[in-house]
C-alpha cells in the first residue's frame, strides 16, 4: 500500500523542505520505497538542498506537456528518489499545476511512501498538493503567527476535502517565551507527530547539500526526524540501539583490520 504525505505549513520558512529531504532520506534508510517530489514550483529549493539544481530536465517540463515523469526521477541519498522542480521563471510560467495529479499517480506506482515538498501559502499551486495526498502533515515553528497560518492551512485542507495527519514542532528552543506544544495542539485540535529542535547542524548540513541525518546521524535534530519517521513507516525506532549497531559496526571494522595479514 502506498501513503502520500504532503508536508505544508502555511507560512514560509517553517522546516518544509528541510523536513521533505530529511524524512524521505530516513525513510529510504529503514527500506521503504520512498519518493519526494518537490511541488514548491516557484520557489523550488529541494534540488538545490540535494545538489540537483542543475539537472537537465524537471517537474516543469513534465507539467508544461514537455517531458515523461520517468525522465525526471533522480538518485538521492540512501536510494530515495527524488523528483525536483525547476528554478527558472519561465519554467514555472509554463507549467500547469493542474497536472500534478496525474504525475503523482504515475509516482504511486513505484513506491510505498511519496513525500509532496508543499510551497508556503495558498496559493492554486499551494492548494493542489493539499489536496492530492492522503495526509498532510504541518510543520509549526513554535511562535504565533506559525500556529495561526497553520491553523488557517488546516482549515482550508479539510474544507478541500483533504485530511491532516498531525503537526511537527520545528526549531524548537524550549524557552518559556515560545508557544507550546500544549497550545498549538488545543488550537489546532491536530495530533503532535513530532519536536524537532532547534539544531545548527541543520544549515552546517545544507552547506554540505546533505542531509543532516546522513551528515550529522547523532545531532539532536537527526535523532527526532528518524523518531518521526519511524513513526511513519510504522516501526519501532530506539535512538540507542541505532547508536550501539554503529559502534558495533566501528569495533567489526577495527577488529578486522587489526587482524588483517599484510601477504
Ligand atoms: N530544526 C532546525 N534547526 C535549525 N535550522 C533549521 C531547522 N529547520 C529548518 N532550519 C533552517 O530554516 C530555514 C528554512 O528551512 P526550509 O527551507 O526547510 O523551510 P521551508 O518551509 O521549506 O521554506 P519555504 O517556505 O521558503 O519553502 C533554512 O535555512 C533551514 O536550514
Amino acid at each position: 500500500m502506498v501513503t502520500t504525505y504532503t508536508i505544508a505549513s502555511g507560512k514560509g520558512g517553517t522546516g518544509k523542505t528541510t523536513l521533505s529531504v530529511n524524512l524521505g532520506t530516513a525513510l529510504a534508510s529503514f527500506g521503504k520505497e520512498t519518493y519526494i517530489l518537490d511541488a514548491d514550483m516557484g520557489m523550488a529549493n529541494l534540488g538545490i538542498v540535494l545538489g540537483l539544481e542543475n539537472v537537465p530536465v524537471t517537474l516543469h517540463e513534465v507539467l508544461a506537456g514537455k517531458a515523461h515523469v520517468s525522465d525526471i526521477i533522480y538518485d538521492g541519498p540512501e536510494g530515495v528518489k527524488v523528483v525536483p522542480s525547476g528554478i527558472s521563471l519561465q519554467g514555472f510560467q509554463d507549467a500547469n499545476p493542474e497536472r500534478l495529479r496525474d504525475v503523482m499517480k504515475e509516482i504511486i506506482n513505484h513506491c510505498e511512501i511519496l513525500i509532496i515538498d508543499a510551497p508556503a501559502g495558498i496559493s492554486r499551486d499551494g492548494v493542489i498538493p493539499l489536496a492530492i495526498a492522503d495526509e498532510v502533515i504541518l510543520v509549526i515553528n513554535p511562535e504565533l503567527s506559525s500556529m495561526v497560518d497553520a491553523l488557517k492551512t488546516k482549515i482550508l485542507t479539510e474544507l478541500i476535502g483533504g485530511k491532516v495527519k498531525g503537526f511537527i514542532l520545528n526549531r524548537a528552543t524550549f524557552e518559556n517565551t515560545e508557544v507550546s506544544v500544549k497550545k498549538i495542539r488545543e488550537v489546532l485540535d491536530l495530533d503532535l507527530i513530532g519536536v524537532v529542535p532547534e539544531d545548527p547542524n541543520v544549515r552546517r548540513s545544507a552547506a554540505y547539500r546533505q542531509p543532516i541525518i546522513i551528515r550529522y546521524p547523532d545531532s539532536p535534530a537527526s535523532v527526532e526526524i528518524k523518531r518521526i519517521a519511524a513513526r511513519l513507516a510504522g516501526m519501532e525506532f530506539d535512538a540507542d540501539s541505532l547508536k550501539k549497531k554503529k559502534e558495533d559496526k566501528f569495533l567489526d571494522r577495527l577488529a578486522r583490520s587489526m587482524t588483517k595479514r599484510g601477504d
